[in-house]
């Protein structure tokens, strides 16, 4: 819980949700029903002004039921427009249009048609259709990989009583769950469930990660910058002793992210449904083909589990979004009028130059970032084509991507913690600090 002087205010003019102050004891739950008070869509669905009736199409939606069942009565449209890159959600709104919106959007972002964001996405639906359909299988061959890896060792583990074979195993969670995470943002798939061994759920995570940091990266209303609260608070403002107890504390944090995660789930018991046991079936595996003992396959699986999240939350914390020169609410925004969506979220990231180009490495170590963020259901072996598009829409805006290496990047982030001045002026994507696209 965050002291009143130290919840951060939005630069951004975002009314933040009124439970922002309890940091990590903030739930999902939580976070959507202070949604619903704060984006004027009277109960049902906002897609900029317009109110939508969706109830009908809830079970037919071809990206699965969650996401439009946990939006109800909040403003979806950062949502609606990053999921969707042919023109067909689009020319089916119509039918479901209720009326106008009443209020202001609480969101300042915009989609202008000439914009940037609606001008690369129109590009990169042509540059699509020529990107070789063999490449839609690597993701999938690399998490099987890891997934049998995962079991084997875990296994190994128990039979031999070998704590590198548990570290091996906890090495394979971490890219694993990296893994995951690809699949989590498109339709449902049995490859989500990957995600859970790490015991975090996916519904949370398409809540916390999908709907809240990937549409807000660094606002406010990012749930991934309000949970590690006040333990590490990436915000610039006055923190508590300076911020330097953050640093100290991080390596902790890391480790007993997976085990955060779970217990903060606890508190939302009611939405739990079964599929969200998934994880609980490695310890059962480690006990049935081991050797040992309950309490010893007990003890062991939190060996693998303290690996894993030491490895995904280092990589996942310091992957692309806490730096002092990326954008964070507080700072001085690149413009309030007319801040297009799309160059929000080139301010709020920087690519690592030593991830790019390993397919492997993109797949399970938040890899093609600031593309990921652009278009969240392409899976990420293909984003390496988008590039050069993504090059001639950038040099038309005058903007480009900043490239750091994966070293800079954690030192950033911890730089980051000890920030307590905003940035007087927006970023600059052309800064020649950086390795530029
Ligand atoms: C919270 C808002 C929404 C989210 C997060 C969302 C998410 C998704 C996802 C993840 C997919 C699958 C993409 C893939 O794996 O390739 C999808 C597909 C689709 N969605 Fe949604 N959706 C939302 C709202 C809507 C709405 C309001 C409509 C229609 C009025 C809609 C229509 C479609 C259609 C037609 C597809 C099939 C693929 C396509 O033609 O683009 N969605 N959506």
């Amino acid at each position: 819980m965050l002291p009143p002087d130290y919840v951060p205010k939005s630069s951004l003019g975002i009314v933040p949700p009124r439970s922002r102050f309890l940091g990590s004891l903030m739930t999902t739950d939580l976070w959507l029903e202070e949604r619903r008070e704060t984006d004027g869509a009277e109960g049902l669905w906002r897609i900029h002004d317009g109110l939508y009736n969706f109830e009908s199409f809830v079970q037919e939606h071809p990206g699965g039921s969650e996401w439009l069942g946990l939006t109800k009565g909040t403003d979806i449209s950062e949502a609606f427009e990053s999921h969707h890159i042919s023109q067909l959600p689009e020319q089916l709104l119509s039918k479901y249009f209720v009326r106008k919106a009443k209020t202001k959007r609480n969101i300042p972002f915009t989609f202008e048609e000439n914009g940037f964001y609606k001008t690369l996405k129109k590009e990169i639906r042509k540059t699509l259709k020529n990107v070789p359909k063999d490449d839609y299988n690597t993701s999938d061959m690399y998490s099987d990989a890891l997934f049998a890896g995962l079991i084997l060792f875990s296994i190994l583990s128990v039979r031999y009583w070998s704590y590198t074979s548990a570290v091996i195993a906890g090495v394979i969670l971490g890219l694993l769950t990296g893994a995951g995470h690809n699949y989590i943002h498109r339709k449902d798939s049995f490859r989500m469930l990957y995600f859970q061994f790490s015991m975090f759920q996916v519904r949370d995570w398409r809540i916390s990660h999908v709907l809240s940091h990937h549409l807000y990266p660094n606002t406010v209303i990012d749930l991934e910058v309000i949970l590690p609260e006040p333990f590490l608070q990436y915000h610039p403002i006055k923190k508590l002793f300076g911020g330097y107890y953050s640093v100290i504390i991080a390596p902790a944090v890391f480790l007993f992210s997976f085990h955060a995660g779970f217990f903060n789930r606890l508190q939302t018991y009611k939405t739990l449904k079964p599929i969200g046991f998934t994880g609980l079936s490695l310890p059962l595996l480690m006990y049935i083909f081991g050797t040992e003992t309950i309490l010893n396959t007990f003890i062991m699986w939190n060996v693998i589990l303290l690996v894993g999240s030491f490895q995904f939350t280092l990589i996942g914390f310091n992957a692309a979004h806490h730096h002092p020169d990326v954008f964070h609410d507080g700072d001085t925004p690149r413009s309030l009028d007319e801040y297009d969506w799309g160059l929000n979220q080139l301010d709020a990231v920087m690519d690592r130059k030593d991830i790019t180009g390993s397919d492997f490495l993109v797949l399970t170590c938040f890899g093609d970032h600031s593309l990921h963020h652009l278009f969240p259901t392409l899976d990420h072996s293909i984003l390496k084509h988008l590039y050069p598009t993504m090059k001639e829409v950038m040099n038309k805006f005058d903007v480009n991507l900043r490239m750091v290496t994966q070293w800079d990047a954690i030192v950033g982030g911890f730089q980051q913690l000890l920030k307590v001045k905003p940035n007087p002026l927006p970023p600059n994507l052309k800064s020649k600090k950086y390795l530029l696209l």
